[in-house]
């Protein structure tokens, strides 16, 4: 562990020059880690953890698409893939990667099979912090931990096949054999993980589910159709309105500031550019203050988690989803985003 100065705060923090893969390899020598659900971070997790040298199963409805596509990256049926029910029985090591709203109905089935000793773990605080409303409550002789990426899945599979990592919080949440902290680290190494950072179920949701409604994807997305729109019909083109919104967003600034810093990025801007930004950043900050405290609100009330349980179990819910991301795609903002990118090869 590290005691490392963010901006003035000292936290504690690990690195994989503290707990090194062997030392993590030997945390969990003994253990069967059943990796249950194969959707986004369950394919990150499982293969990572599988390249690192793990004993790990991967657990998922059977005849599902992505039952084949755990059979196409190599989980052989039998030996490695199972149904959810199987793996959890196998599994001393259940990792719960079903979808928030997913893991409710699944909950007594993994309950079953969590006898004394084994470990479950989550990568989302959500189950436990609202147990109001999933019902996930854990048996008290099993270890709880959670390890959660900060990213999406496929970022923590592309990054560790780069020979990096995925910065991502861990936390303890019950600790029934002594061993559970080391585990919750022995398996943030494994997942991949760049540096770890401690939190705790609740902070963890709270500050996830902020954050993707908020600047991570909520806010960016939104914040990005209000300028398109502003540009279009002041009367400039697609490619005008687009560049100047996202185009240059992604392929120029963004990267600049996750190189050095926002001072850094707009130091590399003209001047005109800085002095506009620094007199404009206030007004945006203040005028989404009160939508983010709004936003945090209905987090800590229970309210998001509500509405992502009801949307999430409503039949034919994916369906819907699907209808709402194509109604994105098919915008004329984001169609000239799939030609501008076609043309980024030329
Ligand atoms: N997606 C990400 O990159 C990401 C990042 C960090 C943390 N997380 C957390 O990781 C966990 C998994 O998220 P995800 O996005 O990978 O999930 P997902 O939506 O991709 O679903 C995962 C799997 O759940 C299965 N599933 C859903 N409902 C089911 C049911 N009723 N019965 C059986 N199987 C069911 C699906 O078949 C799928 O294989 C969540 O707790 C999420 O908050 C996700
Ligand atoms: C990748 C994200 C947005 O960080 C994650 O929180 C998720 O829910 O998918
Ligand atoms: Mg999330
Ligand atoms: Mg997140």
């Amino acid at each position: 562990m590290a005691t490392i100065n963010f901006g003035g705060v000292d936290e504690t923090v690990i690195t994989r020059d503290e707990f090194p893969l062997a030392q993590a390899r030997e945390v969990l020598k003994d253990e069967v880690i059943a990796v249950i659900g194969y959707g986004v971070q369950g394919p990150g997790q499982a293969l990572n953890l599988r390249d690192n040298g793990f004993n790990v199963i991967v657990g998922q409805r059977k005849d599902s698409a992505s039952w084949e596509k755990a059979k196409s990256d190599g989980w052989v049926e039998g030996e490695t893939l199972f149904t959810i029910e199987e793996a959890a029985e196998r599994g001393t090591i259940i990792a719960n990667l079903l979808s928030d709203a997913g893991q409710i109905a699944v909950w007594p089935t993994l309950k079953e099979r969590l006898t004394a000793g084994k470990t479950l773990y989550f990568s989302h605080g959500f189950g436990i912090t609202f147990k109001e409303h999933t019902s996930i409550v854990p048996p008290a002789d099993v270890d709880v931990v959670l390890v959660a990426p900060k990213g999406s899945g496929t970022s923590l599979r592309r990054l560790f096949l780069a020979g990096g990592g995925l910065n991502s919080s861990f936390a303890v949440y019950q600790d029934a054999t002594g061993k559970a902290y080391e585990k919750a680290i022995a398996l943030g190494i494994g997942v991949g993980s760049g540096y770890l950072f401690e939190t705790d179920f609740r902070k963890e949701v709270f500050s996830d589910l902020t954050g993707e409604r908020g600047v991570l994807m909520g806010a960016l997305a939104g914040i990005i159709e209000a300028q398109y729109q502003v540009l279009r019909q002041r009367g400039h083109s697609p490619s005008e309105a687009f560049n100047e919104t996202v185009e240059e967003l992604t392929q120029s600034l963004v990267p600049l500031v996750g190189e050095n810093g926002m001072d850094w990025m707009f130091a590399n801007c003209s001047v005109t550019a800085q002095r506009g930004a620094l007199d404009w950043k206030g007004k945006f900050r203040e005028a989404t203050l009160p939508v983010l405290n709004e936003l945090y609100d209905s987090v800590a009330s229970g309210k998001e988690a509500e509405r992502t349980i009801q949307r999430g179990s409503t039949p034919g819910y994916r369906k819907e989803l699907e209808a709402e991301l194509a109604e994105i795609r098919e915008s004329e903002l984001w169609k000239t985003g799939a030609t501008v990118r076609q043309l980024r090869s030329k």
